[in-house]
């Protein structure tokens, strides 16, 4: 199988609503990669066009235009559905069902026999963690239960890629934290995956490679470790016992000073005026109680990638709908 295992060309979705069709670009010239075995968090605020790029890729709305691909085969083609595993945004199941039905009754849609049934559905709920609540019916499930069943299930017919729309929308930070290890797990199962979302923190913990997109364009497309910039964006430097003679100057030369303690807590823009400072603080007789440097986050990178996008949106040179 090739490595790149789903890849879009060009992909673009246009909506046309209302009696005067006017035009939505729901997604416009997409161009992703997603490699075998990686964690890729697809990313965007609400409305950016990831669900509508989850519903091509599914083969369930049909692209305006451009290609993709996977596992080499167009999407919608049955070769391609094989290897694929999905969990829809918001999905519903029957509440009365335990999850062991849920899996049995996705598993013999699937074609699956009996035997392979009966050794996979134990082996995915206790992947997910519901293995003791596996004869219990949904509605006595957290949401959290839930959507760590909605992934099993989505397991049930062994795929290599697993596509989830939005999985820890909506939960607490313990279904959070619960839904991150079950994909961790998918991880260290040889699986690849894809999956949307709009909470920063839960990919930057997970993913390998992530795509940014904001109004229906992708911005960004990369692994974590090179899209933040390694470089410090601010350092905090607390000291205590300076001088008289000295802290009016550092005062004056920090981007923020504020009193801490016995001393002063003093942000500095650059990682070199900070080394500075700490020297001359050392040398003055100050005590330095600790210097912490503030790398750049996902959230610093989204925040400046929607900046932009947003300037070049509202000088027009481009629109979502046109
Ligand atoms: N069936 C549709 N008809 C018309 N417009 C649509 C349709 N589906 C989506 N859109 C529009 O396309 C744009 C992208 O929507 P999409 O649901 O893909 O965004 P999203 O990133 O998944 O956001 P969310 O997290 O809110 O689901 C939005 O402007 C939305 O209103």
């Amino acid at each position: 199988m090739p490595d790149e295992i789903l890849v879009t060309r060009g992909l673009t979705k246009v909506f046309h609503l209302g009696l005067r069709r006017r035009r939505v670009v729901a997604v416009q010239g997409l161009d992703l990669s997603v490699e075998r075995g990686e964690i890729y968090g697809f990313l965007g605020p609400n409305g950016a066009g990831k669900s509508t790029t989850i519903k091509m890729l599914m083969g369930l709305i049909t692209p305006t235009s451009g290609e993709a691909s996977i596992f080499g085969q167009p999407i919608g083609a049955t070769r391609a559905r094989a290897h694929l595993g999905f969990l829809p945004e918001n999905p519903y199941f029957h509440d009365f069902l335990t999850p062991e039905q849920l899996l049995a009754f996705a598993g013999r849609l699937g074609g699956l026999s009996s035997s392979t049934l009966a050794e996979r559905i134990p082996r995915l709920l206790d992947l997910v963690g519901l293995g003791k609540a596996r004869k219990m019916p949904l509605r006595r499930f957290s949401k959290g239960m839930v959507q760590r069943a909605g992934i099993a299930q989505a397991l049930v017919g062994d795929p290599a890629l697993v596509v989830l729309d939005e999985p820890m929308s909506g939960l607490d930070p313990i279904g959070r934290k619960d839904v991150r290890e079950v994909i961790f797990r998918l991880k260290e199962e040889g699986k690849t995956v894809f999956f949307s979302s709009h909470i920063l923190p839960d990919v930057e913990a997970i993913c390998d490679r992530v795509g940014l997109m904001l109004h229906g364009r992708l911005r960004e497309q990369g692994r974590l470790d090179e899209l933040l910039t390694a470089r410090a964006r601010a350092v905090d430097v607390i000291a205590e016992a300076i001088p008289a003679s000295l802290a009016a100057s550092f005062r004056e030369r920090a981007m923020r000073s504020l009193p801490k303690g016995n001393g002063w807590a003093l942000t500095f823009s650059e990682e070199a005026e900070a080394d500075e400072a700490v020297r001359a603080l050392v040398l003055g007789g100050a005590r330095i109680v600790s210097v912490a440097r503030h790398r750049e986050t996902l959230e610093d990178l989204f925040m400046r990638k929607a900046d932009e996008a947003g300037a070049a949106h509202a000088r027009g040179e481009e629109s979502a709908s046109a």
